[in-house]
Order: C-alpha cells, then structure tokens, then sequence
C-alpha cells in the first residue's frame, strides 16, 4: 500500500481518489467558465490544505480531458507549496483548435498528487565530475529504434 500522508483541508468539495490504488485525487472546478478554443483560464477549486513539511502536491492534467477534448493544464504539473494557504486553482489550456470547452461547478477537470520533495543545499564548484552522459541531452542517444552511445557519429 502507499504512504497515506495526512492532510487537511478546507473544501466544499474534497478531492477524491476515483479508485483504489489511484495516485491522483481529482480537483473539481467550483465555477462556471468557458474556454475558447486556443484559451487558456484560471479556475478555482475551492480547495485550500495544509500538508506536511517535506510534502508538496503537483497538479495534472487528466489524460481522457486530454485525449477527447485537447484539454491540458498549462503549468503542468503545477507546483503547491507547504506553506501555501490560498485556493488551489487549475490553468486550463484548451488546445482544440475549433471546441470551446465548458466547464461547471463539480466538473473534474484536473488531479492533484501528493509527492515527498527533496530541497537543495547549493555548493558552488569550479567544475563537475565527469559522467559518462557528460553534456549530451536533447536527442544525443538517438531517435530511432537502435539506441546509441552519446557522441557517435550518426546519433
Ligand atoms: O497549478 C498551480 C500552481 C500553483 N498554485 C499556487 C500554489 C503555489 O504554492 C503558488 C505559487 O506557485 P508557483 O511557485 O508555481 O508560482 P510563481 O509564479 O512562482 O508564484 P510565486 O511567486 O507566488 O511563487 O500558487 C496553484 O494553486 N495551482
Ligand atoms: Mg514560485
């Protein structure tokens, strides 16, 4: 079973997780909103919580709004502080090109995962160790089915 972190909170409509062993616990909209095709709007939830120190949430989009409807959250995932008070909203973006996407009061329009965070003690340094990925990134090992070692001709 996962860790179960205790969290509360302060909402008309309290996320829920729609089945067992979901990691995602659904953010339901408490307005009325329509967004233009290409749009994007900020939604309100009417959800606030408080998590543990050391916890943060992360809010996703839903993959059937995202597959039927072109609908994404535009800072996916976006980022809820613990020490944050205020009303969780959801940026929805409709990516369609022609369907404006309405959305009511209960609609489920994005998730909300609870997550452990490490924060970082930064330490200024000339350089770094070497690896052996080193700087290669964006495409270096190949697109194809063959993968190959970063830096070889043809990757
Ligand atoms: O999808 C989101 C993302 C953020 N927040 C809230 C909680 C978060 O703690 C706060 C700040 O978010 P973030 O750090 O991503 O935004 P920022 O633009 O850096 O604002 P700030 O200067 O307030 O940190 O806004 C949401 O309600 N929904
Ligand atoms: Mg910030």
């Amino acid at each position: 079973m996962s860790e179960v972190v205790e969290i509360e909170i302060v909402a008309d409509q309290v996320p829920a997780y729609a089945l067992p062993g979901d990691a995602g616990a659904d953010l339901r909209s408490n307005e009325t909103v329509t967004v233009g095709p290409g749009e994007r709007a900020v939604i309100g939830t009417g959800v606030s919580f408080v998590m543990p120190e050391g916890v943060a949430a992360f809010v996703m989009p839903r993959s059937g709004l995202a597959a039927k409807h072109g609908i994404t959250v535009l800072n996916a995932p976006g980022t809820v502080d613990s020490g944050y008070r205020g009303e969780v909203k959801v940026t929805l973006l409709n990516t369609d090109r022609d369907a404006a996407f309405e959305v009511r009061p209960g609609d489920r329009i994005a998730q909300v995962v609870f997550m452990r965070v490490a924060r970082a003690a930064f330490t200024s340094v000339d350089a770094l160790p070497e690896s052996v990925r080193g700087a290669g990134g964006f495409g270096s090992t190949g697109f194809g089915a063959q993968s190959r070692e970063p830096g070889t001709p043809g990757a």
